[in-house]
């Protein structure tokens, strides 16, 4: 309750010194907050430290009571934990298109990594995840919670004056509070105008109400439209929407432009082999492709690799957009390639869908979408392997040799490291996909019994070798 009068003088204080003849007035004043009236039933997903996932709805008079749940202690104990918590989120308009998504996540990803940097480094980014039931595909907006466990008027000083300093489309912000009789709310702050405005605007509170956690994780609409594009088409409408941001982009594109579309593969078997990073995808596709006398390729493909460090660094919906272009490159040389050979490829498909399913989804590896869930089936349009296997070892194995190997590592690579949890959702994703599916085998044994084991599983279900 202090942070009321704390927050509404470093407002008044904020904006007479962005712009004194232009304060407004009437924002600076109303302490007498009201209940605002939040149009849609919006609903929130909350990744909590334990990575559970907490469901809440912000409550006005039309909120949906049936869908309320009993109370939720974990909101509580997470979002009043002492100190003080903020979500921002980045607004997308319902029914936007690509563009819009591009610049909310480009918005999202700038604000993420502001915020890992001074002077926030005591607090802690919880991913929050708004949506509308019953809305079509495309709607969730993406945020975060940030924890301040100091509750320091530097921090709340620095969050507002990034906010405020946002280009469209303009965050929004809200910090939670709790009233004498412990109850929930978030206290709701609108970004002023354009960047000559500069400011907060106090606009409302609103009760934090728990509610029932949804069949399907509200992420899992979205993904067609986000990460797991299921057709060419939608790719290119991604990387076409770049191209004024990132000129790399249309180099991409230009090779893409360049390759067949809906190849077939030729008469000779294509194997393809995925795995988690240092499960030994590389040393096997290299040895089986000398014994097969088989052509060797590797998704993303090298025509494209010296611009994917610049789109690993973007957010979600365009990093997955260059990994799937580049297997749509790779899909044009197995179909030439199989015609004269055997192919092997190092990684294609399942690799880009693993991934980005494990990334969006939060929580735990159960909030996964379920087992012949569409999202797990193969893009009509790209040309598909014979067989896929599927390389598994022990997390402490693949530490062993991520250590002797001693080679750089993406973000993500780092993640899997660290986060036993990511690693379980990308290994359950690949193991879910279907259509083809993935034949398992051990990669743990030493390295002349993994081959064998491979090459034993490749001519029992290769019928054309
Ligand atoms: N069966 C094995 N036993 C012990 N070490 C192995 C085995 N297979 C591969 N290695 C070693 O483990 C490291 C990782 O192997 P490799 O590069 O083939 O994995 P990868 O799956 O291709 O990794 P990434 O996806 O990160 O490129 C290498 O140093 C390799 O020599
Ligand atoms: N077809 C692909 C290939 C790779 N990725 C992404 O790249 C990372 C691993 O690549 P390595 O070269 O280190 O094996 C992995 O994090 C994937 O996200 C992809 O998405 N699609």
């Amino acid at each position: 309750m202090a942070f009321v009068p704390r927050l509404g003088d470093f407002i008044l204080r904020f904006l007479e010194k962005m712009r004194p003849s232009q304060v407004p007035i009437s924002c600076l004043q109303s302490t007498d907050m009201h209940t605002p009236d939040l149009g849609q039933d919006r609903r929130f997903v909350l990744e909590l430290p334990d990575s559970g996932l907490a469901h809440f709805a912000l409550c006005c008079d039309k909120t949906d009571r049936g869908a309320l749940a009993p109370s939720d202690p974990r909101l509580e104990t997470f979002l009043l934990a002492p100190g003080r918590s903020y979500s921002v989120f980045v607004p997308v308009a319902p029914g936007s298109g690509y563009g819009a998504r591009i610049r909310a996540a480009r918005q999202h990803q700038h604000l993420i990594k502001q915020l890992s940097q001074v002077p926030f480094q005591q607090c802690q980014l919880r991913r929050l995840l708004s949506y509308s039931p019953g809305s079509p595909p495309g709607s969730t907006e993406k945020g975060f919670v940030l924890w301040d466990p100091r509750d320091c008027l530097e921090t709340e000083r620095a969050l507002q004056g990034l906010l405020v300093a946002c280009e469209a489309p303009r965050p929004h912000l809200g910090v939670f509070e709790a009233d004498l009789s412990g109850q929930l709310w978030q206290r709701q702050w609108e970004l002023l105008g354009g960047a000559g405005d500069g400011g907060l605007k106090p606009v409302g509170k609103a009760r934090v109400v728990p509610t029932k956690e949804p069949q399907l994780h509200p992420a899992v609409p979205d993904l067609p439209l986000s990460v797991v594009f299921p057709s060419l088409e939608e790719v290119r409408k991604v990387f076409k929407e770049c191209t004024s941001l990132i000129p790399e982009a249309q180099e991409v594109l230009n090779l893409v432009d360049k390759c067949p579309k809906n190849v077939q593969k030729g008469k000779f078997p294509v194997i393809a082999i995925e795995g988690l990073d240092a499960t030994g995808k590389t040393t096997v596709t290299h040895s089986i492709a000398k014994t097969m006398n088989a052509v060797f390729l590797k998704s993303p493909p090298p025509c494209i690799s010296q611009w994917r460090k610049i789109f690993d660094n973007e957010p979600a919906i365009i990093r997955r957009a260059y990994y799937s272009l580049g297997n749509y490159i790779i899909a044009s040389e197995i179909a030439k390639a199989s015609t004269q050979a055997p192919v092997i490829v190092d990684r294609y498909w399942h690799s880009t869908a693993a991934y980005a399913i494990a990334t969006e989804i939060s929580g735990l590896p159960h909030y996964l979408p379920p087992a012949h869930h569409p999202i797990y089936q193969w893009p009509k349009d790209l040309l598909k392997p014979d067989i896929i296997l599927l390389l598994t070892t022990t997390p402490k194995e693949r530490e062993l040799r991520i250590q002797e190997r001693g080679l750089e590592k993406t973000k993500e690579e780092e993640e899997l490291e660290v986060n036993k949890l990511f690693r379980e959702k990308v290994e359950m994703s690949y193991k879910r996909m279907e259509n083809p599916g993935c034949h398992l085998v051990d990669a743990g044994p030493e390295r002349g019994e993994v081959i064998q084991n491979v090459l034993d599983v490749i001519k029992k279900y290769c019928t054309s070798l």
